[in-house]
């Protein structure tokens, strides 16, 4: 529940709040001299939202002197509490004046019950809101800081949902737990198992990649755990597999879903014990390996038709890393779409916009792809829209009823330049946004 202090010498003055207040839910503490005040905003500190204060405490004193010295020192204690005045109506010039120094208000006795409540829950809320907002910005540098201590493995991103991921792959990468990264093809999960890895107690030892989704049923057993000769059709020589070649170090399995049920329940019992056999082989081997999978398949839903092993995913899943689709975070297009460019060529406003505005199936693998094509395509330093090979941004619609290019430049200057959140605001989608930037000449 918010507090306020109410710092009055008149007893009736601070019960008359009290009630009004409690009916409310608003809690009071009240002092009767300024003294009395200060010291218990001293001690109660950020317990305090808001203080309701006179102005005259001596009861031979009408010059507001000491509620002058008493705001005073609550500023320069306190800088950001809010102070509401009460004076008499006879005394409104200092209290006027006091509001120019940064007081919040100022209510004349007898007091409006009904503007006093509005005043109050406002600036409360405004506090919290104040509040919460300086919390998370302190929290997003903190993280940024705590980042900038690992290894990221040239990993770029600029959106905070792309942020989040990467901060709790670091978490992970220090314990040992199994993680499943999800997300679609191309999003970057093996980007953020290598984050994991370079981030481990194993980061000194090979990082082994196996996708699953890339080979044929009956072979990704004997890539993973290895064949001795004659153990299949065309086994002619004993194999290596991958668990033997990332001992020490970590194996990433890729479309983990792909793995058929018989090489589910192998995987299985290695994480459960560190041991398997090669294929056509008695001889149990032991190592000491990190796995870390990931899918872009529903695993709830293969359990639910049988397909995925119900103990295997409790097993790899304890920790989900969901990477969302590009088009989920926005604010990465661009850079990634610099990245790629590694300074060869700029991007003109079309393309910028032409790039922000599709939507990405193939999502950063796709975009690296479109980035090579256009640089070969493009005929002078600058990628235009029409080099990227996408669908351009669409012709104008009609022009009434639209927002102008005021109310575009301000919306933009809002959102930092981030199209998605200046269209939210506009009540437009993002490509609706982007038409109208482009018609109006509009740059972010
Ligand atoms: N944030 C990023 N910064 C730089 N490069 C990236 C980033 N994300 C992905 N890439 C690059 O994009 C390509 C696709 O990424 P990656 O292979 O990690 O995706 P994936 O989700 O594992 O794909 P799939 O599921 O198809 O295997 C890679 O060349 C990778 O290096």
């Amino acid at each position: 529940m918010p507090t306020v202090l109410i710092i009055d010498d008149n007893a009736a003055i601070a019960v008359a709040l009290d009630v009004l207040f409690s009916l409310h839910d608003i809690d009071t503490l009240s002092a009767a001299s300024p003294e009395e005040g200060l010291a218990l905003l001293a001690r109660q500190g950020a317990g305090i939202d808001l203080v309701i204060q006179d102005m005259n405490f001596t009861a031979d004193t009408t010059s507001g002197a000491e509620g002058v010295a008493l705001f005073r020192e609550i500023r320069r204690r306190h800088p950001d509490l809010p102070v509401i005045l009460l004076t008499a109506w006879t005394h409104l010039d200092a209290a006027v004046n006091l509001v120019k120094a940064g007081a919040a208000d100022y209510l004349a006795k007898p007091w409006d019950d009904q503007r006093l409540l509005a005043t109050v829950t406002n600036l409360i809320e405004l506090g919290q809101a104040n509040r919460a907002l300086a919390q998370r910005m302190h929290s997003d540098i903190r993280q940024r800081r705590d980042l900038e201590r690992h290894d990221l493995r040239g990993m770029i991103w600029q959106d905070p949902a792309t942020e989040r991921v990467i901060h709790l792959a670091c978490q992970v990468a220090k314990s040992d737990v199994p993680v499943l990264i999800t997300g679609p093809n191309g999003s970057g999960k093996e980007r953020i198992a290598e984050i994991i890895q370079a981030n481990s107690s194993v980061r000194e030892g090979p990082f082994v990649v196996l996708n699953c989704g890339a080979l044929p049923s009956e072979l990704i057993e004997a890539e993973l755990f290895g064949a001795d000769a004659g153990a299949y059709t065309g086994a002619s020589k004993a194999r290596e597999g991958k668990f033997e070649a990332a001992d020490g170090g970590t194996l990433f399995l890729d479309e983990i879903g792909n793995l058929p049920l018989a090489g589910q329940m192998k995987l299985l019992r290695v994480l459960e014990t560190g041991r398997f056999e090669r294929l056509g082989s008695n001889r149990e081997r032991q190592v000491r390996v990190r796995v870390i999978s990931a899918t872009n398949a529903d695993l709830q839903a293969m359990i639910r038709a049988g397909t995925f092993r119900e103990d295997l995913f409790y097993r790899l899943n304890v920790i989900e890393l969901a990477l969302p689709p590009l088009a989920g975070r926005p604010a990465d297009i661009l850079p990634l779409a610099h990245h790629f460019l590694d300074g060869r060529k700029t991007l003109d406003a079309g393309a910028q916009a032409t790039l922000q505005a599709h939507t990405w199936p193939g999502n950063v693998r796709e975009l690296k792809n479109v980035m090579a094509r256009a640089c070969l395509l493009a005929a002078g330093d600058v990628i235009k829209a029409s080099d990227l090979g996408l669908p351009v941004a669409a012709a104008p619609v009609a022009a009434d009823a639209e927002p102008d290019r005021d109310a575009i430049t301000q919306a933009l200057r809002r959102a930092h330049g981030v199209v998605a959140q200046a269209a939210a605001e506009l009540g437009l989608s993002r490509q609706a946004l982007y038409r109208r930037m482009e018609r109006l000449g509009i740059a972010r």
